[in-house]
């Protein structure tokens, strides 16, 4: 298996102009050695001063065919991208290749929900949720199977991909199928390396953003997943990930809810603590999953009636 480090890599980091994509951007930039940090998204603006302002610069550097890289030992370039376009993805890599910076890491972190009840969404917002969430990750995860096929994938679903509720109707079941197409991928590609990330909350920008249109009960059912800093969430991953465990999770009930779901979706994959994750999960499968749900189903249904008086 392929060891993770964080140095002598060229890690391409889609999502990296915000939140956590971006402060993996920062670490393998600051602590990494010899490293090329490339940074994707859709915004270009937004991308320019993510990278100013990891490295402090008053400019950064736009990744073109034409224009030379430099020879520093770190470095990290943007490249602008809707990874959501199958083209689009396909002509990245093109740069790439002419730049022979074909990469060893590919962390796909572009991502993002609108909470909010189904029924209140508008149908661009669902289309977001397929395109931002499960697209960018096809259709790079596709590419970079093709043509950088030793390289190491690092996927990012979230903890609602064991355990979908009410207010996540555009997001969730697009993490879900990260899930699957993982476990698909895992079987396909034997000599690559792939993990697989379940975080729980985090401080980002788009956490911020999405709390804005959160439900009061979706907010109280995911409560238990207290949202950790951006850095710490990062430190967590990267932990992990050298530790050699390649289904991740950053908090303590995305360790329980993960062991839930310890069957057929999980294969030979280890995550911290998993023989005790497959008994902890048979014994919370018994007793206490049947028994949280009806505390669930209770809390939604006085949400309901609540909001129906008012
Ligand atoms: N924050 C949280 O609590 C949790 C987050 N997660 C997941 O972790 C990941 C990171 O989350 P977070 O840091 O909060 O995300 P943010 O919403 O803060 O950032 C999302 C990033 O994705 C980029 N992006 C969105 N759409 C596209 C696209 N079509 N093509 C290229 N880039 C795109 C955005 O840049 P731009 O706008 O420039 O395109 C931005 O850089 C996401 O996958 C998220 O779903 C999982 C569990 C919890
Ligand atoms: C044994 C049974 C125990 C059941 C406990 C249930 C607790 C559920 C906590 C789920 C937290 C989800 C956090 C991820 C949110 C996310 O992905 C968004 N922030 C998107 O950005």
């Amino acid at each position: 298996m392929q060891e993770f480090s964080l140095d002598n890599q060229i890690v391409l980091v889609a999502g990296g102009s915000q939140g956590l994509g971006k402060e993996f951007a920062r670490k393998y930039f600051h602590e990494g050695r010899n490293t090329t940090v490339i940074v994707v998204s859709r915004s270009r603006q937004k991308l320019r001063n993510a990278v100013c302002d990891i490295t402090g610069f008053r400019d950064a550097m736009e990744l073109t065919v034409e224009e030379k890289l430099p020879q520093e030992s770190n470095r990290i370039v943007y490249l602008a991208c809707d990874l959501s376009q199958y083209d689009e993805v396909e002509k990245m890599y093109d740069t790439l290749v002419a730049c022979a910076l074909i990469p060893t890491q590919v962390l796909l972190c572009a991502g993002g929900s609108k909470p909010g009840l189904f029924k209140d969404m508008l149908g661009h917002e669902l289309e977001m949720g397929v395109r931002v969430n499960y697209m960018t990750c096809l259709y790079l995860a596709h590419v970079a199977v093709r043509r950088s096929p030793l390289c190491h994938l690092v996927f990012f679903s979230s903890e609602v991909a064991f355990f979908p509720f009410i207010g996540y109707a555009q997001y969730a079941p697009l993490k879900q199928s990260i899930r699957s197409l993982v476990a698909i991928l895992r079987q396909e590609c034997p000599y690559q390396r792939i993990s697989c990330v379940y975080p729980g909350n985090f401080d980002s920008e788009g956490f911020v953003l999405e709390n804005e249109t959160k439900p009061t009960i979706t907010k109280a059912i995911e409560g238990s997943s207290v949202p950790i800093s951006c850095e710490r969430c990062c430190n967590r991953i990267v932990r992990s990930l050298s530790a050699g465990y390649d289904d991740i999770i950053t908090d303590f009930i995305g360790w329980v809810l993960m062991s839930t779901d310890m069957g057929l979706n999980k294969q030979n994959n280890r995550s911290f603590g998993w023989i005790l994750q497959f008994v902890c999960g048979i014994l919370a499968n018994l007793i206490i999953v049947p028994i949280y749900l009806l505390i669930c189903r209770f809390q939604i249904n006085r949400w309901h009636n609540d909001r129906g008086n008012k």
